[in-house]
């Protein structure tokens, strides 16, 4: 583990007399000898699982309904034991330490452990670590979990502050097999016995190939990385770090930790929110690899609102307007506005005339308007105030019954007119004509249509009066005219953060309530064939299917550098008491006012305390690769440290000039990534700007799933073995933070980076971009 320091490794070579190999050899077998002891106490377990479950199917024939409901929880407690057993089977010890005795070991928490080690009169026990904790009939501990307090010294003991460990060992395993051990020894002071081998697993891990999906990191992670990931939960947790120095691995693995931590807390819910859905799909096998599913929900921020997903981009320009805080107050007015011009419904009746007590009653256009008006004042949610606008209209009708009748003389007269006017709103109420004119006058507005409203330049530049500049009203306008008259079209992810809040000011209109009916319950005879246990799991089906959660119990952001105002309003709105951890790096910003989104921030978090950690090691990037972004840091972000790359490969990035003519840029980037697959085993990606990404995906036709095109916004927090970065000045001048996204895209391989310059990116000699030199 290079990164803990000069932790001694002794590399060994695969020579038959090695004498390092026999030592090898002699430690992989005890590794095997106690993981066939795991796995034999993990059938036995299995196996007391697939008891209880048959037994519970038997005792569903003696038939109280008291019997009937244990025999259901157990099948239910032992269904969820065995998938959880069936899943982490696989490679689920990789870890060991070897400790020293504690003068205190009730301080360290450390469960006492018969030591494996009886040879060596240095080590006092031997913890193995996994992804799930494993007792022996007996209790005590074969495996522990990764996440228990005992398992932090794998974590955090490093040789300048060892702590008890003298020890640690990175177990990898195929199967049942033990494959091979790396070993760090922490206090190489100490006389001891111990055989030491291995190579280094961290940097095993790091050269692996990439794929189109993460991995976990549990048995590499990192002290500074630990430490994120076991931070207390309270409040929260502030993390920065530049490109690849572990943010969304750490953040992935705190929800794993939080979990185990405290699993009733958390079972209401965590939710990670991700910049795309590409870094979604990329990310969402690392909790199952950790054994955990259900609980976290990730979801990218276009797709916190249910049924209103983001599907299309917006261009810079627009983005930096939807996303301003200016949006609530243009949202606010355009809700109350919106009955005035409702998007998709037809034209909203001009009087409303009815006949009761003898007379034909009218209202027309401008009692109309101050009935609205009226209805109006104050801050309730449009949808809600349709009884209280009823209410007004049948005032103002009533003024127009009393318009020629004299003021009652007395008491008696004023009862009678109070009765008469209680039957004239219950008449008046019932009426067919009243009621479909109310419904057109004062329709359910949906966020979409009044979304679509704003369409039309006139509308919008009514309600962004003195908050938009006639400029960026065209800009919107002609951005929301994808919607459509009824609000339908696509929708980007700042679109959904303005949904959502028109949501919150429109409300849920009133509704009668429907009975849930489930269509099986009405099939004839059903239930003489189903059983008390289908029907029990019909119903667990129903009361836990997927159902939005709208509050959680602890938020974790990934690349929060890119939220807008309007997007942390949206979040916050589903963390009003949650715990948060967030992590992200202002230098990777793709929204241009940074101080505007820390003000939103702090406005979510509000009084919350906060702790700050700051990850330093780039895991992603070779040396070679950093040297050269972080040329464009200095340009992006002048003054912000680069974080250390941990490895290198002694192959310097490559920089080629393509003329821009479509057809030869297509040719270059296709010969590029050609050979780039060629060299590595993995994954290459060709990162362009935006406006070019549907040209590049035909740059790369017919090069099969290991290659991928990818628009600069899109490649936000991926990664690939190898990339091909095509017009950096394209993708500099891109937006206000085109520095900062062109940072992002030059940072995504773990191997090899081409540049690739056009004739705007005015190239020398060398193929090297005027940008980075
Ligand atoms: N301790 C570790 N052991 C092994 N691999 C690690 C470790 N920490 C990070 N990595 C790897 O480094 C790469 C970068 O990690 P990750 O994507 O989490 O970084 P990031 O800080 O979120 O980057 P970015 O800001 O560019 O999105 C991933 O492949 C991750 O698996």
């Amino acid at each position: 583990m290079g990164a803990h320091g000069t932790a001694q490794h002794t590399t060994t070579t695969t020579a038959q007399a090695d004498p390092h190999e026999t030592v090898r050899e002699r430690e992989i077998a005890e590794e095997q000898r106690h993981l066939d002891v795991v796995y034999r106490r993990l059938e036995e377990k299995l196996a007391e699982a697939e008891y209880i479950l048959e037994d519970a199917v038997k005792r569903v024939h003696v038939g109280t309904p008291g019997a009937l409901a244990e025999r259901d929880a157990q099948v239910y407690r032992a269904g969820a034991h065995l998938h959880r057993l069936n899943s982490e089977f696989e490679d689920f010890l990789f870890g060991r330490i070897d400790l020293q005795q504690a003068d205190r070991p009730e301080e360290h928490g450390i469960p006492s452990q018969t030591p494996l080690d009886r040879d060596d009169p240095t080590i006092a026990e031997t913890l193995h670590i996994g992804r799930i904790g494993v007792l022996d009939a007996e209790y005590g501990p074969l495996v522990i979990d990764w996440r228990a307090p005992a398992a932090a010294p794998f974590y955090r003991a490093t040789p300048v502050e060892p702590g008890r460990v003298v020890r640690r060992r990175v177990i990898r395993s195929k199967g049942r097999r033990v494959v091979g051990v790396e070993d760090d020894l922490l206090r190489p002071d100490l006389p001891t016995d111990l055989a030491v081998v291995g190579d280094g697993a961290l940097m095993a891990a790091l050269g692996r190939a990439r794929s189109h999906t993460m991995r976990d990191i549990v048995s590499s992670i990192q002290k500074e990385q630990d430490e994120v990931i076991r931070a207390p939960a309270a409040g929260a947790t502030l993390v920065t770090g530049g490109p690849g120095t572990g943010k969304t691995a750490v953040a992935l693995h705190r929800a794993a930790y939080l979990l185990y931590q405290d699993r009733r807390r958390y079972a209401g819910g965590i939710l990670v929110v991700s910049p795309t859905p590409l870094l979604v799909a990329y990310t969402e096998g690392v909790l199952p690899s950790l054994g955990e599913e259900g609980q976290v929900a990730i979801r990218a921020v276009g797709n916190l609102v249910d049924g209103d997903e983001a599907t299309t981009y917006d261009t810079p320009e627009a983005a930096r307007i939807k996303g301003s805080p200016r949006m609530v107050q243009v949202l606010r007015r355009a809700a109350r506005a919106a009955l005035d011009a409702p998007s998709g419904s037809a034209a909203a009746p001009a009087e409303l005339r009815v006949a009761a007590l003898g007379q034909v009653l009218r209202l027309d256009a401008a009692a109309l308007r101050e009935v609205r008006r009226t209805a109006l004042g104050g801050t309730t949610p449009v949808n809600l105030l349709r009884p209280r606008a009823r209410r007004l209209l049948l005032d103002a009708l009533w003024a127009e019954v009393n318009r020629h009748r004299p003021r009652p003389a007395d008491r008696a007269e004023r009862e009678r007119r109070q009765e008469e006017r209680e039957s004239f709103d219950e008449y008046v109420t019932d009426l067919d004509g009243f009621q479909d004119f109310l419904s057109a006058w004062w329709p359910d507005l949906t966020p979409r249509r009044v979304l679509a409203t704003l369409r039309s330049g006139r509308t919008l530049g009514r309600v962004a009066r003195r908050v938009l500049s006639p400029e960026e009203v065209r800009v919107l306008a002609a951005s929301w005219r994808r919607l459509g008259d009824d609000g339908r079209g696509a929708l980007s992810a700042h679109d959904v953060a303005l949904v959502d809040e028109l949501g919150l000011l429109l409300g849920e209109p009133a509704r009668p309530r429907i009975r849930q009916i489930d269509p099986a319950d009405q099939l004839t005879g059903l239930d003489e064939v189903t059983t008390y246990a289908d029907r029990m799991s019909r119903d667990r089906a129903r009361r836990e299917g997927p159902v939005e959660r709208t509050e959680y119990a602890h938020v974790i952001v990934d690349e929060a550098q890119d939220l807008t105002p309007m997007q942390w309003r949206m979040i916050g709105r589903r963390a009003r008491l949650a715990t948060w951890t967030i992590v992200g790096d202002p230098a990777q910003s793709s929204w241009p006012h940074p101080e505007e989104a820390r003000a939103a921030m702090d406005e979510v978090l509000g009084g919350k305390p906060r702790r700050r950690y700051t990850l330093t090691t780039n895991y992603r990037n070779p040396a070679e690769i950093a040297e050269v972004a972080e040329r464009v840091l200095a340009l992006a972000a002048p003054g912000t440290p680069s974080p250390a790359a941990v490895r290198s490969t002694g192959v310097l990035p490559r920089f080629a000039a393509a003329p821009s003519v479509d057809g030869r840029f297509a040719s270059a980037a296709r010969t590029e990534v050609e050979r780039l697959l060629a060299e590595v085993d993995g994954t290459v990606a060709v990162v362009v700007p935006m406006e070019r990404r549907g040209e590049a995906a035909g740059w790369i036709a017919g090069l099969g799933d290991r290659a991928v095109a990818l628009g600069s916004l899109e490649a936000k927090g991926l990664e690939y073995d190898a990339t091909v970065v095509a017009d950096p000045t394209g993708i500099a001048g891109e937006s206000e933070a085109g520095l900062r996204v062109l940072y992002v895209a030059l940072t995504r391989a773990t191997q090899r980076l081409t540049v690739l310059c056009g004739p705007d990116d005015l190239p020398d000699s060398e193929g090297v971009p005027a940008l980075l030199r």
